[in-house]
């Protein structure tokens, strides 16, 4: 593990896994902070996740009002230059929305919330949040989401492809009716990443989804263990 980290995990109006968000943030070795919407202190953090939920009710289309939170200046600016960021389903959302990710998550193709157990492939462990993960290597993180269709244009899905964006992937069943199977993306430098399911609910020793594999019900611990600051170019 690196250096503990200041990390910080801010909170929407309508916001329901910040807490959870923290203590995964704590089981990782880290120092977790909370922020709040309405400020636009950072309060000197070394990397922020955006956690899930229901901000403003999902209201417009879910994370569209809380991209335009007062924070989401500071989140976007400090994005831009480099530190680590990782959106948690609800989060996801706001990062698109905000335009630090390409895309948008729109309504499942069922038309009904998704709760599962689910299995994805990790396509990128040379991202600020993915270290700890073996390339191609399939997990099992809890998913539970109404919008979480992944959509793009031609011209986003070309760049997804051109530049290799694609973090996660769902393995088995497509749970909402995503392009391409994305579950997860990155931002072209690796230090923005956000995915659909919610790493932070496999973190705990008889709370994960259970696995017959090596880690578990803790596939998802290492997002919050190995958080860099420095990725390779
Ligand atoms: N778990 C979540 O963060 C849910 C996000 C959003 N409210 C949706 O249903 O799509």
């Amino acid at each position: 593990m690196g250096r503990p980290m200041r990390i910080g995990v801010v909170t929407f109006p309508g916001t329901l896994d910040d807490r959870d968000a923290q203590r995964a943030v704590r089981f990782g070795g880290h120092e977790a902070v909370a922020l709040w919407h309405g400020e636009h202190d950072l309060q000197g953090v070394d990397a922020l996740v955006l956690p899930g939920g229901f901000s403003y009710g999902d209201y417009l289309r879910s994370g569209a009002i809380a991209a335009n939170s007062p924070i989401m200046t500071e989140v976007v600016a400090a994005a831009e230059a480099g530190m680590p960021v990782l959106g948690i389903c609800n989060g996801f959302q706001m990062l698109t929305e905000a335009r630090l990710l390409p895309g948008a998550l729109t309504r499942n193709d069922s038309g009904l919330f998704v709760r599962r157990d689910q299995l994805l492939k990790v396509e990128r462990n040379d991202t600020a949040w993915t270290s700890g993960y073996s390339t191609d290597e399939v997990i099992t993180i809890p998913l539970k989401n109404g919008e979480g269709r992944f959509v793009a244009t031609a011209d986003q899905l070309k760049q997804i492809e051109d530049e290799n964006l694609v973090a996660f992937r769902y393995v088995d069943v497509n749970p909402n009716g995503s392009t391409d199977d994305i579950a997860g993306l990155t931002n072209a430098r690796g230090n923005v990443v956000g995915l659909m399911p919610h790493p932070e609910h496999a973190v705990e020793l008889g709370f994960g989804p259970s696995t017959d594999r090596l880690r578990d019900g803790l596939d998802g611990l290492p997002m919050f263990t190995k958080v860099l600051e420095q990725i390779a170019a």
